[in-house]
């Protein structure tokens, strides 16, 4: 059994899509894995008045149980409710006295964690009244979770930040990025610092490039509003993969501790080359899909303006200016309506500097690159491409794959992102958020590549559904005579 956290829990945003989609059914998980018992308590937030009864009976619709489940009920009678304006200063003192009660009947020891499940336009005002109010004056610990986005850039962000600062520590903040929940991302580290096979090979001697690949099938469902207003670019680069290539980029941490890994991320978050407009523009591309056999384009989507420039693709080529990178180019792309849904991590090993089997009386096709693949989801695994001999007569290679895929009882076991952040947040761990330095300059590169975008007049559409992007993602990589290794056959 795990060991038993204590804290009471507020969500801001308590009624919205995250807490009943996400956020309950992983607190549930860590009951009944016995993370949470009985020294935990929810107050739900949100402006609409709900009974206490009534927020239960939408926390169980959330977890998909019945009223004849008795763990599920246990569960659900740690949850509270309070109709609460978070723009309304005065109310925050009723929601002090409600955890203050709380508190006391489920000896909460203090401990309190505020989850801001809602628009980011609230978070600087909400922690600000959180402290104003004496709801951070409790004897145990108070910590804050923010959820994404995290500004919209550098100087939105660090206004956000100053905010928060007023009233919390940088070690009280909890950055969400639900990437750094998932268990492959979280394997790079493993991978990388406890193999010496690995780690040894793991600089530009020996390394071509890496490609870092954020697949999605779907297009915008129901969140056309935001995404209209972030595109691919701060929806998913500034945070998923500018955290994906840190953890690739890093040096080895002093020790696994969180002060320790996040400020290698930073130190190699430094050393990213910032664009210059010429830079920007020849080494990103974006795109937005057109219509399909039965999809319409991003611009006849409900809530998408019909002269929309956003982008849903980006691809992009970075550089680090340090010893270790030097020379070899992560590429990166992600995008909506793509030909699948997955995460993968391709790391490209430089070919055997003399072929020796490829004489031509030999007639053996040239050696193939190793190739590192993490498949990140939806399977999880690695495969490892090596050139062998073929069995039989002669001398022929060809490429093998070892490879390693976490079976089906394993996945099923996997903790959700969302519930392995709860408990780290509980555990006060901050290794899987991002800490404020690591936003700040993942912000500044991003920014570069927005500027040079904003003075530019996109041609889109000019991609396909079910298609990897536009032309000119595949023309990105070409120019510097390589591939996409995961790529469609035509
Ligand atoms: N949904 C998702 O999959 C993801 C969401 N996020 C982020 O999580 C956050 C929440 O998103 P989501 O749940 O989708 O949003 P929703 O719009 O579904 O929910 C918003 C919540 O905030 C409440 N709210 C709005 N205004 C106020 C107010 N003035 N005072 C008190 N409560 C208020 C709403 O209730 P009411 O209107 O009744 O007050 C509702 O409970 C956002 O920052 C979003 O960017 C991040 C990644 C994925
Ligand atoms: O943060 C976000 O991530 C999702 C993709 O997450 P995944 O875990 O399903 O890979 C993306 O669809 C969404 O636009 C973005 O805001």
């Amino acid at each position: 059994m795990a060991t038993e956290r204590t804290s009471l829990f507020i969500f801001f945003g308590g009624t919205g899509d995250l807490a009943y989609r996400k956020l309950y059914p992983s607190m549930f998980n860590l009951y009944k894995k016995g993370t949470l018992r009985e020294h935990f308590a929810v107050i739900g937030t949100s402006r609409n008045k709900l009974t206490d009864q009534a927020f239960q009976d939408e926390v169980r619709k959330s977890l998909g149980t019945a009223k004849s489940d008795k763990e599920a009920e246990k569960f659900i009678s740690h949850f509270f409710y309070e109709a609460h304006d978070v723009t309304d200063k005065e109310h925050y003192s009723v929601l002090r006295d409600r955890a203050n009660e709380l508190d006391k009947q489920f000896k909460l020891q203090g401990n309190r964690i505020f989850y801001l499940s809602l628009a980011p336009s609230f978070f600087g005002t909400v922690a600000g009244y959180l402290k104003e109010t004496g709801l951070t004056d409790s004897q145990g610990f108070d910590r804050l979770i923010i959820e994404k986005p995290f500004g919209r850039d550098f100087d939105s962000a660090k206004q956000l930040n100053d905010a928060l600062s007023k009233s919390f520590e940088e070690d009280q903040i909890f950055r969400i990025d639900h990437y750094l929940g998932k268990e492959m991302i979280q394997n790079i580290e493993a991978v990388r610092f406890g193999n010496t096979l690995v780690e040894s090979l793991w600089n530009n001697r020996y390394i071509d490039n890496i490609q870092v690949t954020l697949s999605e099938k779907l297009g915008v469902e129901e969140r056309a509003s935001y995404y209209d207003n972030s595109g691919a670019l701060r929806d998913m680069v500034q945070n998923h993969i500018m955290q994906i290539v840190s953890l690739l980029a890093m040096e080895q941490p002093v020790s696994f501790t969180d002060v320790d890994i996040r400020a290698e991320k930073v130190k190699a978050l430094r050393s990213l080359r910032v664009y210059n407009v010429a830079d920007a523009s020849t080494n990103f591309v974006r795109g937005q899909y057109g219509a399909g056999d039965s999809q319409r384009a991003y611009r006849d989507e409900d809530n998408v303006p019909h002269d929309s420039t956003n982008e849903t693709f980006v691809a992009g080529k970075l550089l680090f200016d340090n010893y270790r990178w030097s020379g070899t180019p992560f590429y990166i792309r992600t995008g909506k309506m793509l030909a699948d849904k997955f995460t993968r991590v391709d790391v490209v090993f430089k070919k055997p500097l003399i072929d020796i089997f490829s004489f031509p009386q030999n007639h053996n096709a040239p050696l193939e690159a190793n190739v590192l693949t993490m498949y990140i989801e939806p399977k999880a695994g690695f495969t490892l491409r090596l050139n062998a001999k073929t069995n039989g007569q002669g001398f022929q290679t060809t490429p093998i794959n070892l490879d390693y895929f976490v079976d089906d009882k394993d996945s099923k076991e996997t903790p959700e992102p969302y519930e392995r952040l709860l408990h780290d947040t509980m555990k006060g761990d901050g290794t899987n958020f991002a800490s404020w330095s690591e936003v700040s300059y993942a912000w500044r590169f991003v920014d570069q590549i927005r500027k040079v975008w904003d003075l530019q007049q996109p041609e889109f559409p000019n991609y396909t559904p079910g298609s990897m992007g536009p032309a000119a993602a595949d023309e990105l990589i070409q120019r510097d005579h390589r591939q996409w290794v995961y790529r469609l056959n035509k």
